[in-house]
């Protein structure tokens, strides 16, 4: 079945955002126009959800019911309730704020060179199976006058992966989200990870790994800096 992805265009390349986006979003139309960076901004740092672990609680009930099992039995009398947790826990970026995550940390420097945090490890869950994928995010950025606190670099990768995702939509939204906040003059953020949707379910894949990237700024229009991150990664 062929399926028409919400898109949004950016830095030259098209990445599906979200459904309601594109409905709703007076500059996403097709053929697309680029959005002003302040509406991606505004769109992935909006979270859309407020937690409510009761009523997840009663859903994961019902759920353990409808695959007929005892929702008596004493190993899973207290199930909803933990799965109701261990979700909220996993969902967790939903509820946070890029300024609370980012607290500041910016420092000045003089440096203009290429800052590389690899092998950030990294948990999210497929939009489409709500399984799990994991794997790791390298980030790049030159500065241009001030760094951004090593940690944050991989709060900020937590904050959009504790969402539900596609891997691609993560990857540009960390970049996005690290220019925005540095100001660097170019980001490149590469993400590689298994999915379980292909590994446990479905097409039973167990070796394939995803990698997607993003190059913004330099990281997109100088091939020296595109190699040299690229070459760093590896
Ligand atoms: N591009 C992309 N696709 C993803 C990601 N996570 C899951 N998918 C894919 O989303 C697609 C959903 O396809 P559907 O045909 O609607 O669902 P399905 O019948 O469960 O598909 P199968 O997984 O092929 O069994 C599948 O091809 C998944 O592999 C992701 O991060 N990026």
């Amino acid at each position: 079945m062929t399926r028409e992805l919400p898109m949004d265009f950016t830095g030259g390349y098209c990445i599906p955002i979200d459904h309601n986006v594109e409905k709703n979003h007076p500059d996403c139309t097709w053929p697309r126009k680029p959005l002003a960076l302040s509406s991606i901004m505004a769109i992935i740092h909006t979270p859309k959800h407020s937690k409510d672990s009761g009523q997840m609680k009663e859903h994961f009930a019902s759920i353990i019911s409808a695959i007929g099992e005892d929702l008596t039995r004493p190993g899973l009398a207290d199930t909803p309730e933990r799965a109701a947790k261990a979700f909220e826990f996993l969902t967790r970026g939903y509820q946070q704020k890029l300024d609370d995550v980012v607290n500041d940390a910016l420092f000045p420097s003089d440096s203009n060179e290429m800052i590389i945090v690899k092998d950030i490890e990294l948990y999210s869950m497929c939009e489409h199976h709500m399984l799990p994928f994991i794997g790791r995010a390298h980030v790049a950025y030159i500065p241009t006058g001030k760094v951004l606190g090593l940690s944050k670099v991989a709060r900020i990768v937590d904050m959009f992966a504790r969402r539900l995702q596609i891997q691609e939509q993560l990857t540009l939204q960390i970049a996005e989200t690290v220019k925005s906040v540095t100001g660097a003059e170019g980001v490149g953020v590469i993400v590689e990870a298994k999915h379980m949707c292909m590994m446990m379910r479905g097409v039973e894949k167990q070796n394939s790994v995803m990698k997607t990237s993003a190059m913004l700024g330099s990281f997109r229009d100088d091939p020296a800096t595109r190699t040299e991150f690229l070459s760093l990664v590896r």
